[in-house]
């Protein structure tokens, strides 16, 4: 694993040309927040916006905030309820009066501390504020190892997920894994899904190696967890390396998104998380895998792997499959009347499809939903 010596964490690099920047880990960061702003060239002329929410404020805000006034940083604080529903134009539109209000200027910098929710909407203010301001994430969910990296900001239509958005990269990635003792088991379970992704898009190694420490992961065992991070945002930072703009590579990324957006936007994003719903659409993907002529045990193995984070792998049985295969062609996935699936060929390889037949789908959202029932 690549060590930052002088800084004294772990580090990976996007590497985007004059746009690369840094994913510093590490156990601590928060309280040394502002030397790293500095590291980055983030300097205390122009007042700063802080976006997080209700959870993690109470948590963690204090530790930023101090720190960033030992930095001489003027800081706006702006706070969301925490949940998907924070991920909405009317939060948006709240954020910018409150970034107009405090006088934001182009030199600005906009900081997300929080999870995927806090880093995709302060995401999309920064993209959009002014035309564009600096921004850094500050995560602090495990989901966030996958939202934090790569520039996708959007929030969310009540159709569909994601819809109205940006690519934005951040200056720099600022994990602290100290933040996620105060995670909620559940989403301690959900943000594994996302690790889980990582692994069974590009390395068997990695993803047998999550298999194998199934427990000390949900138990958030401090050496391991720090590992399965570094793991899966190195896969990340490889991904959006490559191919920034989703133009192909990328899209693999979206493994169990095709059938987990429409789950989320089925179930008024409230009903199951981000994770918990790409945790089915997993299933799904190697369920049709094998309709299409991959071997069984692409389903034996996603599903023990998925089982042994206790995450879901079935369809609320109430999920009518009509509105979920309708959300789908909402998505952005869906283009010239065919949606978009990656679907597993091996464990740790993929293949990106865009063939798959409307009966070919329906037959297995059925078949999750029948056993859920
Ligand atoms: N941009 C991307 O590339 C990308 C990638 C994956 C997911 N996403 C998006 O990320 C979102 C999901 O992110 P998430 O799972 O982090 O959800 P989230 O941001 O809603 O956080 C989950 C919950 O945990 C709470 N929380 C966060 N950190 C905490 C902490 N340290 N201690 C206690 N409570 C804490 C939050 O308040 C929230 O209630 C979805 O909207 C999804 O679409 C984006
Ligand atoms: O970064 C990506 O690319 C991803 O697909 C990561 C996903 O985990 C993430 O949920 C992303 O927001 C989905 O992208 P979308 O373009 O389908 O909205
Ligand atoms: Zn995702």
């Amino acid at each position: 694993m690549d060590t930052n010596q002088s800084l004294g964490c772990r580090e990976l690099i996007v590497s985007l040309e004059d746009r690369s920047y840094p994913i510093w880990i590490g156990s601590g960061l928060l309280p040394r927040l502002s030397a790293l702003l500095l590291e980055r060239g983030i300097s205390n002329g122009s007042p700063l916006l802080l976006v997080s929410d209700e959870q993690v404020a109470k948590h963690h805000l204090a530790t930023v905030q101090q720190a960033l006034q030992e930095g001489g940083y003027n800081t706006v604080v702006h706070i969301v309820p925490s949940g998907e529903s924070s991920k909405s134009l009317t939060h948006y539109e709240a954020c910018m009066t409150t970034a107009i209000e405090a006088g934001l200027d182009r030199k600005s910098t906009v900081l997300a501390l929080g999870g995927g929710v806090v880093g995709d909407l302060a995401g999309f203010v920064a993209a959009t504020y002014m035309r564009g301001v600096k921004f850094i994430q500050l995560p602090t969910t495990i989901l966030a190892h996958d939202s934090s990296v790569g520039g996708k900001v959007a929030v969310n239509h009540a159709l569909a997920k994601n819809m109205i958005g940006a690519f934005h990269q951040p200056e720099a990635v600022i994990f602290d894994l100290e933040t996620l003792h105060t995670l909620p088991i559940r989403e301690v379970r959900a943000g594994l899904a996302e690790m889980i992704k990582h692994g069974l898009i590009w390395d068997e190694a990695f993803s047998d190696w999550c298999l194998e420490h199934a427990d000390d992961l949900v138990a958030l065992d401090q050496a391991k967890l720090a590992y399965g991070i570094y793991m899966g945002c190195n896969v990340k930072a490889q991904v959006v390396s490559k191919d920034e703009r989703e133009q192909n590579l990328r899209a693999i990324l979206n493994l169990g998104h095709t059938i987990g957006h429409a789950l989320e936007a089925v179930g008024q994003y409230g009903e199951l998380l981000h994770g918990e719903a790409i945790s089915i659409g997993m299933v799904g993907s190697a369920e049709l895998a094998v309709l299409l002529g991959e071997d069984s045990q692409l389903v034996t193995y996603t599903r023990r792997i998925l089982e042994a984070f206790g995450l879901p792998t079935s369809i609320p049985s109430h999920y009518d499959t009509d509105a979920i295969l309708s959300a789908m062609m909402h998505d952005k996935k869906f283009s010239g009347g065919r949606t978009t699936f990656v679907i597993p060929t091996a464990v740790g390889q993929v293949d990106i499809r865009h063939d798959i037949s409307i009966e070919l789908v329906r037959s297995v959202v059925d078949k999750l939903k029948g056993e859920s029932a």
